[in-house]
């Protein structure tokens, strides 16, 4: 798929801006903090109504304004479409073709975006918390389904800690943590079941992947690896008896410190090359091949699922790259997936990419080209 066109209102550091892409590849270039990445940041809040870098959508909208509007118009295969996302103070709003989504989870999967900043070296060895991030925007651009769970699951897991918290000062309704434990249990079973499948597929490509950029040298193995005993063989019905099992087991000391101490939002991902932990034993080259393999290997699931290409956004990403892995990345996008890149310096790009592409100049929140 193509972003043909954006328009920016009062987003960032964008008063107002519209730009259109014909090219594949789309350079931003500029000095440190004159808006190379709010560029990108918005393509990807575009797709996923949700920043990169950070949660709190109020950053996003411009100082003293009210809102912001992304407005962009994608070429798929299934034909064009025309998506435009609002940001206020009070929330956001969603628009497929003018027509107003009812839950920003309908707007969601409508675009669908690589994003590779310099973040994502952190993949491996960062806290659980940003592989289970990594987990669930991936997966929430490809399935619906899921992203419904998932955000029923933070609701009822919201809900859970509240009443944990007042149990733990002898408050609130004992019987309510059963019933919030079912509701609990049946949505951690189905994102569970989910993300072993999306690793299983994920793992088939960035074996591969990962086998080419080490020259057939190493052997990645990504490992989904749950708070809870349960296993990729397992099915639902499975799946939630192990959690009631651990609920049981942990009731006593849930209720002691006021949360809730089981579930997938304590679920980590595991990485290891020919056999050894990544995350203890990796080297820093390690690392960054390991994360550059899960962005490629995502590029493909995204192709494999939907029939159409994703965007690639590179933000500053490709100068930490060495020459090898960098002539790795550009083979997989040749032709095949628009890429926006940001850079401070163009030397760190690789001729063959610049020849084909278009160089934005960014300063102080204006384009040129
Ligand atoms: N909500 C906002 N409203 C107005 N300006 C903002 C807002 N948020 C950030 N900025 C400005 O945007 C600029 C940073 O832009 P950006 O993060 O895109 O930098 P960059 O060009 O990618 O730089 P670097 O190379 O350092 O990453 C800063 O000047 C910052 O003050």
């Amino acid at each position: 798929m193509n972003l043909k066109q954006l328009s920016l209102k009062q987003f960032r550091n964008y008063k107002s801006v519209e730009l259109s892409f014909d090219q594949q590849v789309n350079v931003f270039i500029g000095e440190n903090a004159q808006g190379k990445t709010n560029i990108i940041e918005a393509i990807y809040v575009l797709a996923l109504a949700k920043s990169h870098r950070t949660s709190k959508d109020k950053e996003l909208i411009g100082w003293g304004e009210e809102f912001a509007r992304i407005h962009g118009k994608m070429e798929r295969r299934s034909g064009q479409v025309d998506l435009e996302l609002i940001l206020s103070t009070k929330g956001k709003k969603g628009k497929v073709n003018g027509l107003e989504q009812k839950k920003l989870s309908e707007y969601i999967g409508a675009a669908n975006v690589v994003m590779f900043a310099p973040e994502d070296l952190n993949l491996v060895k960062g806290s659980p918390q940003v592989r289970r991030r990594f987990l669930d925007m991936e997966m929430g651009q490809i399935s619906r389904v899921y992203l419904h769970h998932l955000g029923l699951y933070q609701k009822v897991l919201q809900q859970r800690n509240h009443l944990l918290k007042s149990l733990q000062i002898g408050k609130g309704a004992k019987e309510m943590l059963d019933i919030l434990t079912d509701q609990m249990i049946v949505l951690a079973a189905e994102v569970t079941k989910r993300r072993f499948g999306f690793i299983k597929q994920l793992q088939k490509w960035a074996e591969q992947i990962h086998h080419d950029i080490s020259r057939g040298k190493e052997e990645l193995e990504i490992r989904y690896l749950p708070s809870s005993n349960v296993s990729d063989e397992m099915d639902l019905s499975k799946i939630k008896e192990e959690f009631y099992r651990t609920y049981e087991k942990q009731k006593t000391r849930e209720i002691q410190r006021g949360v809730t101490l089981f579930g997938t939002h304590r679920d980590d991902l595991g990485f290891f090359i020919n056999g050894r932990d990544v995350q203890t034993f990796g080297s820093q080259g390690q690392q960054r091949t390991t994360a550059l393999a899960l962005k490629l290997a995502e590029i493909e699931l995204i192709y494999s699922e939907i029939g159409d290409y994703p965007i690639l956004l590179l933000d500053d990403v490709l100068s930490e790259l060495d020459d090898y892995r960098q002539s790795h990345l550009l083979q997989t996008i040749q032709d095949r997936v628009q890429t926006f890149v940001t850079t401070t310096n163009i030397s760190g790009i690789d001729q063959r990419t610049l020849d084909q592409a278009k160089i934005w100049n960014v300063s102080e929140g204006t384009i040129a080209h």
